[in-house]
């Protein structure tokens, strides 16, 4: 192991001068209010590597990245006496940069929100700063447009050239910020060598994934440096080469990933060991609490499957084969043909919508917690008690239910911090979801429908969800989880059933549960 990168923090890393070291950021500390929330990071990366950034959601990550980026500016000084400085090549610059020094130092970012501009057309967007012109300046758009369609597809986006880019699916929008980034680093005469993608997988499918993944490798192996921000630690073990840990604040380490077991990398992350949360049902002896037979709409074809009390079944397949959409149509938030059956009432599903499914005892958690599900500017006990207050003929009582018990429940559920007054928008994505999910359980749901729970979350709030689910099945919840989280798939769920084309084509359970015959089953479906 190289011992140069093991450095902790306010330990100076390697010579900026040495061949291999792409940049080196010292010193850099940040303080937002009273609060510490980088503590004298110094942070190493080597040309040629792809190199995690990990940490718990509020470890300090995208402050560190905005901080190279020239978008926030450091402290001036953290507890060591030298100020903050940023190293790349043979350059050495004090913190903060502008924009366009960070730029002219070589990095390029992929941000979380992917910072398009949502007017801009495809071609637009891949061409920003670099447009081909003519001898008088004049832009050559048609040759422009025929080489953004050879761009797209070579990274199979499926889009056309003049499409807004607030048209395109959430996957292509992803993949398209990706590869302007990455044409930045290839483009002729560039001065990019470093690619800083902040969660670039959050939305992307197991297949788009592995796409991108080849595109880094090509551009490590030409010697670009990558730093890559994740919650998803296989993705981690499978491309990345080293990973640094930040946790509160703090570079708790940086590991060569060879050398690394996947426990130890949670172990500094979090600070602790995950408590395990696969269980044991038999639920088959249950009551079936849902069937639904004969579901279609915009993917799913003639979809029947049914699910008992206290079971956790999975829902995978590939995006687009149809079983994320389950869920909209089960719960009556979107249209489509087919049946529905809760304890013994059938209902036609287009008749269903989801005040009826909430009186019939069902809930539905969105994937998109911010835009579909939480109100960002309400209160974290105004947002657990919008289910209540939704039924409720008496809203004294139920803010009276608010005042008293959101604390307890935030609590319990291990919100942090456990402030009900706090607005919603203020906790992180992890701690949101906490909250969402604990909404639904005040209402002792039958059935509750979870679309992609833990999407974005850190391996910390995870677990706390995967308990919250475990325990919603063991007080009799039928919990069905739409999802290609495979490997929590295969830990939570009695059973899985894999989508391909619209219908459900295997059944997965028992032995043959796991995330490895997941993952097999859903991509040879395709
Ligand atoms: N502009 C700001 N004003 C006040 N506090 C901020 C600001 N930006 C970030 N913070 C706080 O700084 C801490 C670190 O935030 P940061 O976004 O860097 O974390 P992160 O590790 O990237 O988290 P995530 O994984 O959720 O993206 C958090 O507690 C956050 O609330």
């Amino acid at each position: 192991m190289n011992t140069r990168a093991q450095h902790g923090p306010g330990v100076a890393g390697p010579d900026a001068a040495a061949p291999e070291t792409a940049f080196v950021a010292r010193h850099l500390s940040k303080t937002y209010g009273q609060r510490l929330v980088l503590d004298d990071v110094t942070f190493a990366v080597r040309t040629g590597e792809i190199h995690a950034l990990l940490g718990q959601n509020g470890s300090g990550k995208s402050t560190l990245i905005k901080i190279l980026a020239g978008q926030v500016a450091p402290d001036a000084r953290g507890r060591f006496p030298s100020g903050p400085s940023l190293s790349a090549g043979d350059r050495q610059h004090e913190l903060p940069v502008s924009p366009s020094v960070s730029a002219a130092l070589g990095f390029v970012f992929v941000h979380q929100d992917l910072g398009l501009v949502p007017t801009a057309t495809v071609t637009e967007t891949l061409g920003l700063g670099h447009f081909l012109t003519n001898r008088l300046g004049r832009l050559r758009w048609k040759e422009q447009t025929s080489l953004t369609k050879k761009v797209l597809e070579q990274y199979q986006i499926d889009a056309a050239p003049w499409a807004l880019t607030r048209d395109l699916s959430e996957v292509d929008r992803a993949i398209l910020a990706i590869v302007r980034g990455v044409s930045f680093l290839r483009r002729d005469h560039s001065a990019a060598k470093v690619l800083v993608l902040d969660e670039p997988t959050a939305f992307l499918p197991a297949d788009v994934v592995h796409r991108v993944f080849r595109i880094l490798r090509d551009l490590a192996g030409e010697g670009h440096a990558i730093v890559f921000v994740s919650h998803r630690l296989d993705e981690v073990f499978e491309v990345c080469d080293r990973a640094s840990i930040l946790r509160d604040g703090v570079l708790v380490g940086t590991r060569d990933l060879a050398d690394t077991a996947k426990h130890e990398l949670v172990h500094a992350i979090l600070g602790r060991h995950l408590q395990p949360t696969r269980r044991s049902s038999d639920a088959h002896a249950n009551r079936v609490a849902i069937e639904v037979s004969h579901l279609s709409g915009k993917r799913a074809k003639n979809v029947t499957l049914s699910a008992r009390e206290g079971e956790v079944v999975g829902l995978t397949g590939l995006l687009g084969s149809g079983f994320e959409e389950i869920a909209y149509l089960g719960f009556g938030a979107s249209r489509g043909t087919g049946t529905v059956t809760i304890g013994d009432r059938e209902f036609a599903q287009h008749k269903l919508s989801p005040h009826r499914c909430i009186e019939l005892g069902m809930g539905l958690l969105p994937a998109d917690r911010r835009a579909a599900s939480g109100v960002p500017a309400a209160s974290a006990a105004e947002n657990l008690t919008l289910v209540e207050v939704g039924q409720a003929k008496n809203r004294s009582r139920v803010r009276r239910t608010e005042r008293e018990d959101a604390a307890a429940v935030m609590r319990d559920a291990g919100v942090r911090p456990p402030l009900a007054g706090m607005p919603f928008s203020a906790f992180s994505g992890g701690n949101q979801q906490k909250i969402l999910f604990m909404k639904w359980m005040s209402m002792g749901p039958t059935v509750l429908w979870l679309h992609e729970p833990t999407n974005g979350v850190d391996v910390g709030a995870k677990e706390s969800i995967h308990h919250l689910i475990v325990r919603a099945a063991e007080s009799g919840c039928c919990v069905l989880i739409a999802s290609t989280e495979y490997e929590d798939l295969a830990d939570l769920c009695d059973r899985v059933l894999v989508f391909h084309d619209g219908r459900v084509t295997t059944e997965l359970a028992g032995e043959n549960l796991n995330h490895r015959q997941l993952l097999h089953v859903c991509m040879s479906a395709e």
